[in-house]
């Protein structure tokens, strides 16, 4: 008879999921099997466990949820080299092809092939996980699992602050999520300043100020473009780093960085945006990066030693911590609701 787990689980193609006991997996050729120690929710989980319009469309139901994860490895499968039982490791969760024209130019940030494990696979919000061998990322035993389920989407902040130069550099930072937060942490830790943050959650305004932003704005009651303009001297910033999604959050960046200025773009618009090119991006010689998933694997060093270094303020970010996956309905609605930062489930 085979081991059993508790798993979290999309059962159904509806609002929620179920934890449901299934079988521990075996991995095949080119995977390895994890004890999962600490696994940590994204807004995609959020999205998949809310069903959304983008969920219905990817997701197939019934699925383990999520892909931010530090385990342990327990078993490897036929032809894995390199990786070994008791091997302490997180997961890079875009399952790149390596054949396709982006692949074979080093870029396998936009394989036009990706797949998402946790999204098209199963994924890692159980006590143990299979991870492609391809995918996986070795730890150091010296970053706690806590953080290192954080590396993901730390990446994701890594590639939107480290796009171009930032230390002394003054950066808006628009939408303090937990994706903002994290780049909040290294924006501070890279040595720029002043840090603008603007976001209209009271709640994360504060956590923004824990985690280092040295101005906090709120843009549904203040002239986020004027106070931008008030504290740089009127030159406006030489870094704009969008993490909400907001359109209006897009217009003022624009409007508040400085000609010739750098703009990072990660937050995800609900559709189409209307913006005035002309003299918000071309007459003002903007530098414009789109920013998707991570560098394979430059990204993963820099996300690794920045936590190494000890100088990321993540602990302010990790606001909720649970031993286990039973309270993953209030987890989920804390999260729904905007009350929290990074959430993370602990299963030492
Ligand atoms: N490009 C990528 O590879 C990638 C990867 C991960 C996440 N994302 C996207 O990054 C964004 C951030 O992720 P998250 O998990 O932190 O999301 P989130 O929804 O938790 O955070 C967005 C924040 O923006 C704030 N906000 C709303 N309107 C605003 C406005 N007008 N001005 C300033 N702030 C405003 C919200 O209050 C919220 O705190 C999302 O859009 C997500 O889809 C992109
Ligand atoms: C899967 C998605 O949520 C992930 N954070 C990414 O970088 O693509
Ligand atoms: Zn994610
Ligand atoms: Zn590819």
């Amino acid at each position: 008879m085979s081991e059993k787990m508790v798993a979290i689980m999309k059962t159904k193609p509806e609002y929620g999921a179920e934890l449901v006991e299934v079988d521990v997996p075996k991995p095949g050729p080119g995977e390895v099997l994890i004890k999962v120690l600490a696994t940590s929710i994204c807004g995609t989980d959020l999205h998949i466990y809310e069903w959304n319009e983008w969920a219905q469309s990817r997701i197939k139901p019934p699925q383990i949820m999520g892909h931010e994860v530090a385990g342990e490895v327990v078993e490897v499968g036929p032809g894995v080299e390199g990786i070994e039982v008791g091997d302490y490791v997180s997961a890079e969760t875009h399952i790149v092809c390596g054949k396709c024209y982006a692949c074979r130019r080093g870029q396998y940030h936009v394989c036009q092939n990706t797949k998402i494990f946790g999204v098209d696979t199963d994924g890692v919000f159980a006590e143990y996980a299979i991870i492609p061998a391809q995918n996986v990322w070795k730890n150091p035993k010296s970053i706690p699992p806590e953080y290192a389920t954080l590396q993901e989407p730390l990446g994701n902040a890594v590639d939107t602050v480290l796009a171009g130069p930032i230390a002394g550099k003054s950066v808006l930072i628009t939408g303090a999520g937990p994706l903002g937060l994290l780049g909040i942490a290294v924006a501070k830790a890279s040595g720029a300043y002043p840090v603008i943050v603007s976001e209209p959650s009271e709640f994360r305004r504060n956590l923004a100020k824990k985690v280092g932003a040295d101005y906090v704005i709120n843009p549904f009651e203040e002239d986020v473009v004027k106070e931008v303009m008030d504290i740089t001297d009127g030159n406006g910033v030489d870094v704009f780093l969008e993490f909400s999604g907001a359109p209006k959050a897009l217009e003022q960046g624009l409007q508040a960085v400085t000609p010739a200025g750098r703009v990072s773009l990660l937050g995800l618009f609900p559709g189409k945006v209307s913006i005035d090119f002309n003299n918000l991006i071309i007459f003002k010689a903007l530098t414009v990066y789109g920013i998707t998933g991570r560098h394979l694997w430059e990204t993963w060093y820099t996300v690794s030693r920045l936590l190494q270094s000890g100088k990321l303020n993540i602990d302010p970010i990790i606001t909720h911590k649970y031993k286990g996956f039973d309270k993953y309905e209030e987890a989920f609605e804390l999260m729904r609701a905007g009350k929290t930062g990074k959430v993370v489930f602990m299963l030492k």
